[in-house]
């Protein structure tokens, strides 16, 4: 025989009942008839909480009563024939009756007992149930009302009785004897003293009188009927990626549904763990759905964690202080207390030297607590041999369990670097002896991230997300996102890897979505729901949302976004960025940049600030930090100047090529910035000081290759106008090398503690002489590679080779994460 329990939500509605019976009537079809456990209607449970507090402060609770009544009403008449509706009615309406006496008692005696409240409570279920028992009738005869307040006995906890198991499972069993026949519909959540009062076994109790039923009866399964499918890695509110779980050890759902996955009552996995029987969740919305079955022997599964649990809201109070260390009784003390006065304890952790000990309680248990030590301990706090307890409020839990962890190694590594790397600050920690269970105390607002964050670390195969902000959508920007649209499906498969682009701005428009942009129509998205842009507006949102995994990019030419890297990496957020001022301001700037980063363990990667996509950052990088020592390094890396010189000849004219190259896509915004030596002095001075030399910008020294009225140009069109002005000088130049067999070469050099870029002619002979297109090429001479040095050559510019740069950064951060 199965014991089916329905929630709320399954007795909420006529089409909910609809349902409930269907299930019930399959299940008819096997041996035995299963009994059927229900709740109150959802929700009426909080009404009549809402009546009784009212009645006690002798308040108007009409309105709540009128709204249960119509809601009992409305589902009988849907659900029953006119002729079979009235005595069902009469039923109800004697159980409201009473209800009404009996508030209109605690409304004279303005007091509420914990014993009336039972009272009040237990007509949810007592109504629900004969409504849904009557309802039955149509489909099954034999159905019949059970009222479970005269089978289930309890001690006089009232609010949270305590069963008496053995009397229960006499009266129990007694009475499954002389009704097996009969379809049974029992209340659930009710029982009754030993002088008969109805007694409650906590909110959410109807779970453990179906465990109860279970266990006295020797049920073959429990089923608990609910809305959601079974119990989920994570609450699916807070999660997207949150899966259902098909299979769980009775402790590992107990110690799911001690924090927060309100799923199932835990005290419900007592009784059936002592008697195996398998408890499954199923939703009464999707019957097909198998559910999530807790059993003995459930097989360990792959993932080293089940689930993620958590509570919203928590405080915590530290207690510290010279009288607590070895002194055997404290804690006992201490926590005896808190028990006797109903304050429960949700975590506790103790420092080895014993010289503090914190505690988390609830919220609203947290002032009284402190009442209550500083009375219990006045001695030791005047003695000055305790501290005033401390208040830490704001906080929430969120807590791994799974049994397999304490089989695997790394756990505990694994949930500190996914909260760590996101800038979630733990306030306690705590691990059960049993391992399974590790739970930390975080602030409450970062509790959404560290959710997700800590989900994507441990369910890694479901692919973790990376949200990045960018900034600029001009021809970098643009041609980035072309190309993350294409590669998604790409990361998707080979590198676990979604990538959300959460928010986008250029100097119109700004657009930010918790959803994600779709790169598809990012354009039209941009401009139909984007505000008018606001860069500080734009980073505050981007920090407000407190995401996981995120990554700012900057692919703007404006100095604008740069003081604001700061603050992102400060908020634990990496940048990656081509935009070169940034890293070619002020030295104290960029270190700055550099330490914020390494303290906050997030990333800045600017690959494409030197040579574009070419490996140039990276790879000095590597020489660097593998102890290599850089005597020379040798370059070209201006791809603007690159190209020129490689098409400045026969008889086109300078500035026309000049032209092609900004056609291309290779200069700056501004090909002033290219021309006159700045864009290749800012990636020297870059190189340079991740070389490790103190530079400023004066220590790039820059041979002008420009006449002077180009220099002096006010305007783009102007330095065009300068450019072909000054025809015979570019000519001249090219010519002189052409006479002496040699090509023109922008070259930079960075030795003995100098930089400088300067104008040559070179021959063949010369490892610069062979370029083509917008070639860049970069020597490096170290200790290491003395006789031959290293040297990257390659498209040093263009949309495609910068963007994928900038990519591939991206996707560095993703995988370090
Ligand atoms: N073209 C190339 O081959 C390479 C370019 N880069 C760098 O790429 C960066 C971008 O270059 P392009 O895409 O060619 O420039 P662009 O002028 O085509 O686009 C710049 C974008 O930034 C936006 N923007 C500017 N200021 C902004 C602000 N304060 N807030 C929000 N958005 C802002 C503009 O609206 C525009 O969408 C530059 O820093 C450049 O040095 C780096 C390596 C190679
Ligand atoms: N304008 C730059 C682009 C790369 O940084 C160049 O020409 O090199
Ligand atoms: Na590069």
């Amino acid at each position: 025989m199965k014991i089916l329990k329905f929630g709320g939500t399954s007795v909420g509605s006529v089409a909910s009942i609809k349902a409930l019976l269907d299930i019930v009537e399959q299940e008819c079809k096997s041996a035995e008839k299963p009994i059927v456990v229900l709740s109150a209607m959802s929700g009426v449970t909080n009404l009549l909480t809402a009546m009784a507090e009212k009645a006690a402060l002798a308040q108007d609770y009409s309105q709540e009563l009128k709204t249960i009544e119509q809601r009992h009403f409305e589902v009988v008449r849907a659900l029953l024939p006119a002729a079979a509706q009235n005595p069902v009615l009469t039923k109800l309406k004697i159980c409201f009756n009473e209800l009404e006496e009996l508030l209109q008692a605690i409304y004279n005696l303005q007091e509420l007992s914990l014993q009336a409240k039972d009272l009040v409570l237990s007509y949810g279920e007592r109504c629900s149930t004969l409504m849904v028992s009557h309802i039955a009738k149509q489909k099954f005869a034999e159905a019949l009302f059970a009222d479970a307040s005269q089978l289930i006995k309890t001690d006089s906890n009232f609010g949270q009785a305590r069963v008496n198991n053995q009397l229960t499972d006499f009266l129990l069993r007694d009475f499954y004897e002389n009704h097996k026949d009969k379809l049974l519909f029992v209340t659930g959540f009710i029982a009754s003293n030993e002088a008969n009062r109805v007694t409650t076994l906590g909110r959410g109790g109807s779970d453990y009188t179906a465990a109860i039923l279970g266990a006295a009866l020797d049920a073959e399964e429990i089923q608990i009927w609910t809305d959601v499918n079974g119990m989920m890695t994570a609450d699916p509110r807070m999660v997207r990626k949150a899966f259902s779980l098909s299979e769980l050890s009775y402790i590992e759902a107990m110690e799911l549904s001690y924090f927060g996955a309100k799923v199932i009552y835990p005290p419900t996995m007592t009784p059936a763990f002592l008697k195996k029987i398998p408890i499954v969740i199923r939703n009464t919305f999707e019957p097909d759905f198998a559910g999530t079955y807790i059993r003995h022997g459930a097989k360990p599964s792959a993932l080293p964690i089940k689930g993620i649990s958590s509570i919203d809201e928590i405080s915590i109070i530290n207690l510290a202080g010279s009288g607590m260390v070895g002194k055997a009784g404290f804690s006992g003390r201490l926590f005896s207390l808190l028990s006797r006065e109903q304050i429960n304890v949700v975590l506790i952790t103790q420092s080895s030297s014993e010289h503090s000990i914190t505690f988390a309680v609830k919220p609203a248990d947290a002032v009284k607590a402190v009442q209550l030590i500083s009375k219990e301990f006045d001695l030791e706090l005047q003695a000055k041999k305790l501290d005033a307890p401390e208040v830490e409020n704001g906080l929430a839990v969120l807590a791994i369990v799974g049994e397999n962890m304490k089989r695997t190694p790394g756990i505990s590594g694994k949930l500190f670097h996914a909260l760590g790397r996101n800038g979630v600050n733990v306030h306690a920690i705590a691990q059960g002896s049993s391992e399974y269970n590790i739970s930390v105390i975080i602030a409450k607002a970062d509790l959404s991230k560290a959710v997700n964050a800590v989900h994507d670390a441990f369910y890694a195969s479901l692919n973790k997300t990376l949200h990045i902000f960018c900034l600029g959508t001009g021809n970098i920007g643009k041609t980035l996102f072309k190309q993350l649209q294409v590669q998604m499906p790409f990361l998707a498969t080979n590198n676990d890897l979604q990538v959300k682009v959460m928010g986008i701005s250029n100097t119109r428009k700004m657009l930010l979505s918790d959803q994600g942009i779709a790169l598809e129509n990012w354009e039209q998205s941009l401009s139909e729901q984007g505000e008018p842009a606001n860069l500080a507006d734009f980073v505050a949102q981007l920090k407000a949302m407190n995401l996981p995994n995120c990554v700012f990019v900057d692919n703007t030419a404006s100095p604008l976004p740069v003081p604001h890297y700061q603050g992102i990496f400060e908020s634990s957020i990496s940048v990656v960025t081509c935009n070169k001022i940034g890293n070619s301001s002020s030295l104290a700037q960029y270190e700055s940049f550099k330490n914020t980063a390494r303290k906050y363990g997030v990333d800045f990667y600017y690959e494409t600030n030197v040579g574009a996509g070419l490996p140039i950052i990276r790879t000095l990088k590597d020489l660097m930090t593998s102890g290599d020592k850089v005597a020379r390094i040798e370059a070209i890396l201006s791809g603007t100047i690159s190209y020129i010189f490689n098409h400045f000849k026969g008889d086109v004219a300078f500035h026309e090529v000049v032209k092609e190259a900004q056609e291309k896509g290779y200069t700056e915004p501004d090909p002033r910035d290219d021309l006159n030596g700045r864009d290749f002095m800012r990636k020297m001075l870059i190189l340079a000081r991740d070389a490790g030399y103190a530079f400023e910008e004066q220590d790039v020294k820059i041979e002008n290759m420009l006449p002077e009225a180009c220099l002096q140009a006010s305007t783009v069109a102007d330095f065009y106008a300068q450019l072909e002005a000054n025809a015979n000088y570019f000519k001249q130049l090219k010519e002189t090398a052409e006479q002496q067999q040699k090509v023109l070469r922008y070259i930079g050099k960075l030795e003995n503690g100098k930089a400088e870029i300067t104008l040559q002619m070179v021959d063949e002979n010369h490892p610069f002489y062979m370029l083509s297109g917008s070639d860049n090429i970069i020597s490096f001479t170290t200790d290491r590679y003395k006789e031959r040095p290293l040297v990257v050559k390659g498209p040093g510019a263009g949309a495609e080779v910068t963007a994928a740069g900038v990519f591939a950064d991206i996707i560095n951060v993703g995988t370090s994460n």
